[in-house]
């Protein structure tokens, strides 16, 4: 399967691995009955672990189409590009045809060669949409690319592990979100899972596959209700945030209080869901942190960027930006909210 390169130790002294086959002390792939190969735990792997961590095969631009993918692809010396051809490709054919007809006005050779070259950029296209991860960079650029290592990783909508892509490292990072147990799938989450069942699993339609996770065949209509109501939560606090942005300092107290008591509430429900993720906890901690500052709720607002600064530890690392963001914010909770308003001025939503 995976025929990796060797290379030199990464900024993060991580060697990439040589075999055929991955195999770390941590984990292993392997096939799993009716979800292709899949990692599972080899050793207990203690929440916070970095697992992983690996530079991506090929990245390329939000808006690129078929040419591009497999431009990038053809580029890559052969070990990586068979590394990738082996990958998963799971989704449907896009009804866009333009690219084909591009492809035709530049091509004389015989129609059955471009038969073939049409269906190889096909192929290339299916798996760059099965398995693609966000690059987001700190400008604020966005790009999408495939780790060979990541892309193994299975979905389910309580995952046990993180992923993230570090600029600061130009790697995606796999940290484990709680405690797992040798023979555990490693399962990190391909959507926003802050919705119920119903619409979670219209958004893995594009993978192929209907989620069939502890959370989605769980017979509990109250968790079902929970996730609910966390996406109404996340969608109110996020608009009501970029409210906040746009009225400045204008933003009256009671409007606080009032994102305050929908944060709140947002933190009980992912306690009771078990969601610690960057993603979701970290993000309205930090919101609380920040607002807890300038409604004058110091000591409480300590505690929340405390919070932060673990959550992110443990999703993202101590070499992330976010970890970095987090250890400023605590500072200022620390200090008492002396920089506020600095802070204030920022948003956490872009
Ligand atoms: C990123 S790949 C994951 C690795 C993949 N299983 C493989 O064999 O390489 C995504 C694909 O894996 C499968 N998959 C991922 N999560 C799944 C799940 N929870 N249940 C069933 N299939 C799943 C789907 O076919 C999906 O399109």
């Amino acid at each position: 399967m995976l025929a990796l390169e060797l290379s030199r130790p990464g900024a993060n002294g991580v060697h990439p691995e040589v075999a055929t086959k991955i195999r770390t002390e941590l984990y292993e792939e392997r096939e799993t009955p009716g979800a292709g190969i899949a990692a599972f735990a080899k050793a207990f792997i203690p929440s916070g672990t970095r697992i992983f961590c690996e530079e991506a095969l090929i990245v390329v631009r939000d808006e690129a189409r078929q040419p591009e993918v497999y431009k990038a692809v053809s580029s890559l010396p052969k070990d990586k590009q068979a590394a990738y051809w082996e990958l998963a490709a799971s989704s449907k054919p896009t009804k866009d045809v333009d690219w084909i007809n591009q492809l035709r006005s530049s091509y004389d050779g015989e129609p059955d060669s471009f038969n073939a070259i049409v269906e190889s950029h096909e192929q290339a296209w299916s798996i760059y949409e099965t398995n693609r991860f966000s690059l987001r960079y700190p400008n604020g650029d966005y790009k999408l690319g495939i780790f060979p290592k990541s892309a193994r990783l299975n979905h389910a909508c309580a995952p046990n592990v993180f992923h993230r892509y570090n600029p600061r490292i130009n790697r995606l990072t796999i940290h484990a979100l709680k405690d797992i147990q040798p023979g555990e799938e490693l399962n990190t989450s391909y959507i926003d899972i802050c919705h119920p069942t119903v619409v979670r699993r219209q958004m893995l339609k594009g993978w192929g596959f209907r989620c069939q996770c502890v959370v989605c065949e769980s017979p509990d209509d109250e968790q079902d209700y929970r996730r609910k109501q966390l996406e109404d939560i996340m969608k109110k606090v996020k608009k009501r945030e970029s409210q906040r942005q746009l009225s400045g300092s204008n933003w009256p107290h009671k409007e606080y209080e009032r994102s305050m008591k929908l944060i709140q509430k947002g933190v009980r429900l992912m306690n009771k869901e078990q969601m610690e993720e960057s993603d979701t906890l970290g993000f309205l901690l930090t919101l609380a942190t920040r607002y807890g500052l300038l409604m004058g709720q110091a000591e409480a607002a300590a505690l929340w960027a405390a919070s932060v600064v673990a959550i992110e530890e443990k999703c993202l690392g101590e070499d992330s930006n976010e970890h970095h963001a987090a250890l400023v914010l605590r500072k200022t909770a620390d200090a008492g909210g002396l920089a506020s308003r600095t802070l204030l001025s920022s948003s956490i939503l872009a």
